[in-house]
């Protein structure tokens, strides 16, 4: 029998309402707020408050009781002060918190459903606090929050702050958002030994109990929450590929690391391009790391070629994938099936492991990094790079800051500032041969947003391979003139409101045009009126 557990925060309403009902009813009081008090002068003084705090993880810590205490300070502090509030709450110091969550943890801030609950995963989910409203839940099994490894149940951060995003980012309802953290255990031993550590000590479970749980949760998700769309976050790349496949037909779904991460990064490819005086059939694309979201950047990139008229199999030959063991290649033993598709079939030399060499070998015009590895991109394969192509594209993407493949300086000086560059965390600016040089951000934060948004709205019953696609069509034209005219190839963090309007409209019309949606009334508008319609529908503190 289900055993029902009693909420922690009042059923109804929820903690964060009945607080900002009393803070409304404080500020109304005579008497309960000084004299000269005004919310706008105490937005200055918060973030005065913020920016005294010696460290980024008390930074994240002060955000998080701010936005314990007062969501709407919160997301007004986030929409004036993108670029300085998103590294604190998303990546780098995501990271960090996740790593010190044993020692930071304070209050919950989402759901933790354990192995130890299957058989009763419904009523775990009723107790949510504001389950009425929830729309939008971001899912993880903390097996690998970002390039940091196996956190178990410490992975919430990552949930709760992509969830920020998608309010922040795209105006999604802070009371619809629902974040979850599987904790099935985990392989970390330090964790594990951790008097202080949050979750189950237990080692992860086999596939088959784990199946067995996850088929449970989803069943679950769809009964208590038939609305709600699930982004699975941070999943270890096995698991990653099969439970999107597995789940993706059952609600609607997609995995930020494979989808989302594949969209950002072919909109940066397709706005990089057209800085590079070569046609597009010239480009050939070396993925550095091969798990989950290499795999599905690799996946989406080829519709970069295919698009300008290529064929499927002359696409995939312009794509090379390396893992830790080298190069990928058909008849190297032991590939994961997800690699397999890329592997190259025609290649019969000795195994390749060293990343100059296999630069001169592939002579790539792009380089990505998913690997992990910090520092990887060496001063020799950029310089290498920018013997091949008279722009190299050089993106690491890994996460946090302190896993990047190279830095932002290192690319432009050891390619002479020819490099075009974009990075998973954010980097400064530079200022090399005179010119101030930006960094670009390739992170899935550009996407899942506006995705999320439009697939909500539009009551998409599923998340479709050409919705994601058209997420990172509308991203790439994003750019405005000025952006453009500085070479960027990602738009400024501060437009993230206006650019997930734009996505969630192509992604609306591409979801009508796949007949997965489930709103007869949007498809009577005009794209400006659908336009008008997502950025009403958008929640403001
Ligand atoms: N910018 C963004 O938006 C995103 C960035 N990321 C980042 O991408 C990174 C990878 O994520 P994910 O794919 O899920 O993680 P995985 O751990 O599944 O993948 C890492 C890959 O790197 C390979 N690798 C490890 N060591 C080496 C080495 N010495 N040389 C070459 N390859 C190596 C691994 O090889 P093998 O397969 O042999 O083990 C594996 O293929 C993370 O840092 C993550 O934060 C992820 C999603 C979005
Ligand atoms: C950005 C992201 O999703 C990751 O690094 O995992
Ligand atoms: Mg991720």
């Amino acid at each position: 029998m289900a055993i029902v557990l009693t909420p922690y925060w009042s059923p109804e309403e929820g903690i964060q309402k009945l607080k900002l009902e009393a803070q409304a009813k404080a500020l109304a009081a005579p008497g309960l707020a000084p004299p000269a008090f005004s919310l706008k002068v105490q937005l200055d003084r918060t973030l005065l408050q913020l920016r005294s705090k010696s460290s980024p993880i008390e930074k994240y810590s002060f955000l998080a009781q701010l936005k314990e205490t007062d969501v709407e300070a919160f997301y007004r502090l986030c929409l004036e002060n993108m670029s300085e509030i998103t590294p604190i709450i998303y990546t780098p110091t995501v990271g960090e918190a996740c790593l010190q969550y044993s020692k930071i943890y304070r209050n919950p801030e989402g759901l933790f459903i354990s192995l130890k609950d299957k058989g009763r995963i419904g009523s775990i989910l009723r107790n949510w606090p504001l389950a009425k409203d929830a729309r939008i839940s971001v899912v993880t099994d903390g097996s690998r929050i970002l390039g940091l490894g196996d956190l178990g149940a410490n992975g919430m951060p990552i949930a709760v702050g992509k969830l920020s995003l998608y309010v922040a980012g795209a105006g999604i309802r802070p009371s619809s958002t629902l974040p979850i953290t599987l904790d099935v255990g985990t392989n970390n031993s330090s964790n594990l030994s951790d008097p202080l550590y949050l979750g189950l000590r237990q080692r992860r479970p086999s596939q088959e109990e784990y199946d067995a749980f996850m088929d449970e949760f989803i069943a679950e998700m769809k009964r208590v929450y038939p609305k709600v769309l699930v982004q699975f976050e941070d999943f270890s790349s096995d698991n990653a590929f099969s439970y999107l496949t597995r789940f993706r037909n059952s609600l609607p779904l997609f995995n930020d690391d494979v989808q989302g991460t594949g969209a950002v990064v072919l909109a940066g490819l397709l706005s990089a391009a057209r800085l590079v005086p070569i046609p597009r059939n010239e480009h050939r694309i070396l993925l550095f790391g091969a798990g989950s979201a290499s795999v599905g950047v690799a996946k989406q990139l080829m519709s970069f070629f295919t698009v300008a008229g290529m064929s499927e199999e002359e696409a995939r030959h312009q794509i090379w994938l390396v893992d830790s063991k080298g190069l990928v290649y058909v008849g190297r033993e032991g590939i994961a099936e997800y690699k397999m598709y890329f592997a190259r079939k025609h290649y019969t030399g000795l195994p390749m492991k060293d990343l100059s060499e296999i630069v001169q070998y592939v002579k790539p015009t792009v380089l990505l990094g998913l690997s992990t590895i910090a520092g990887a991109f060496t001063p020799d394969v950029i310089r290498l790079m920018s013997q091949n192509t008279p722009r190299p594209i050089i993106f690491p993407l890994s996460n946090p800051v302190h896993l990047s493949e190279c830095t932002f300086a290192d690319a432009l000086t050891h390619s002479n500032g020819t490099a075009i560059f974009a990075s998973g965390s954010p980097f400064g600016r530079e200022v090399i041969g005179g010119v101030r040089r930006e960094a670009g951000q390739g992170n899935n934060m550009y996407i899942f947003p506006g995705l999320g948004l439009g697939a909500l709205l539009c009551r998409a019953k599923r998340v479709t391979d050409s919705m994601v696609e058209a997420s990172a069509l509308g991203l790439a034209g994003s750019l405005s003139w000025d952006e453009r005219a500085l070479e960027l190839v990602y738009p400024r963090i501060e437009r993230l409101r206006e650019i997930s309007a734009s996505i969630a409209v192509k992604v609306i019309r591409e979801a009508q045009k796949v007949g997965v949606d489930n709103s007869t009334d949007l498809k009577r508008m005009s794209d400006a009126r659908l336009l008008e319609f997502v950025k009403r529908k958008m929640w403001n503190p």
